[in-house]
């Protein structure tokens, strides 16, 4: 069970509260969760960044603490804030130096940097400076640098944030395309991005992990869905999470039959989404869903065990 615990003077965040992570080859897995959940500190101690409080991590059966220079060659990591490139060198340039940084001869490094840029639909702006990219340019240009050293395992932290529809759609695809023999992971807020993308779902809260499994088993929680129509005084609290719409005089929600009162305006079932799942799962109240039952402690990509 991993921890990770951060510590100022005066204070102490428990980022991660005992999470245990398996991530097989071939897949891509998401990590969804509110803001603070602890993705992203995951994917820093699953690639080495940081290191976990207490527990065990592996990647490719490698203890990502002992081993981590083993570890960081099997790895390619795709951040939101890119920093890592030079914005004045071009698309070709930029990847042809981190080639020679893993080692590779110029020429080396040259040809597998434009093979990539074909890959991730850059081949025409491999000799355009990095500065004259969009976003949607840049985080595919990003992806194509952590696939330099063609690592095992890809972590990508919200990899469509900040993009257009279209360009969304480009890197999707491509992120579907990576998890080709590889390991991917990725975290993201967009469910139908999620639904779309993943083989395996790790709906985490709080540090914890309070949900697991396939796309399908993850929306099956949420059991049976209405769309209602409610009068505005009769949202509680507790129903504000499923509110969709909120027209003057009348809500609409679209929430688990159960919690619908009875006497509501219009009630209509719907085919549940993996949003209706996430919001009943990792919303206000979430903590009261228990957690799965897990095999083993620690978190593993690929190799470790099942
Ligand atoms: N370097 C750090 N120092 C102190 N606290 C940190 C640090 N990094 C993360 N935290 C805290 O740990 C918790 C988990 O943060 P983390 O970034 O992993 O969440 P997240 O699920 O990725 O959230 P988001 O969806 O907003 O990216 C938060 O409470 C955050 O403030």
């Amino acid at each position: 069970m991993l921890r990770k615990v951060f510590t100022g003077r005066r204070w102490t965040v428990e980022a991660l509260r005992g999470v245990d992570f398996t991530a097989r080859r071939g897949s891509v897995t998401a990590l969804v969760g509110p803001n603070g959940a602890g993705k992203t500190t995951l994917l820093k101690i699953l690639s080495t960044l940081i290191l976990p409080t207490s527990g065990e991590a592996y990647v490719d059966g490698m203890d990502v603490v002992s081993r981590a220079a083993e570890v960081r060659r099997r790895i390619g990591l795709v951040t939101v804030s890119d920093r890592l490139l030079y914005y004045r060198l071009s698309g070709l340039e930029n990847l042809t130096f981190y080639g020679i940084l893993y080692g590779m001869s110029v020429s080396e490094a040259r040809s597998r940097a434009r093979d990539l840029l074909e890959v991730v639909g850059l081949g025409k702006w491999g000799d355009e400076p990095t500065m004259h990219y969009s976003t949607g340019m840049t985080r595919r240009l990003a992806i194509a640098r952590s696939l330099m050293h063609d690592p095992d395992v890809i972590l990508l932290d919200e990899p469509t944030l900040g993009i257009d529809a279209v360009s969304s759609r480009r890197v999707r695809a491509l992120v579907r395309s990576l998890s080709d023999g590889r390991t991917v992971v990725l975290t993201s807020h967009l469910m139908k991005e999620v639904e779309e993308l993943s083989d395996s779902i790790y709906v985490m809260r709080a540090g914890q992990v309070i949900a697991r499994g396939s796309p399908g088993e993850i929306i099956s929680m949420a059991g049976r869905v209405v769309e209602a129509v409610l009068r505005r005084e009769e949202v509680t609290p507790e129903l504000s999470r499923f509110v969709v719409r909120d027209d003057r005089g009348t809500v609409l929600l679209r929430a688990p039959a159960d919690v619908v009162p009875g006497d509501a305006i219009e009630v209509r079932e719907v085919e549940p989404t993996l949003e209706d799942a996430y919001v009943l799962l990792a919303g206000e109240g979430g903590a009261d869903v228990r957690p799965y039952q897990f095999r083993r402690g620690g978190a593993h990509l690929h190799g470790g065990p099942v």
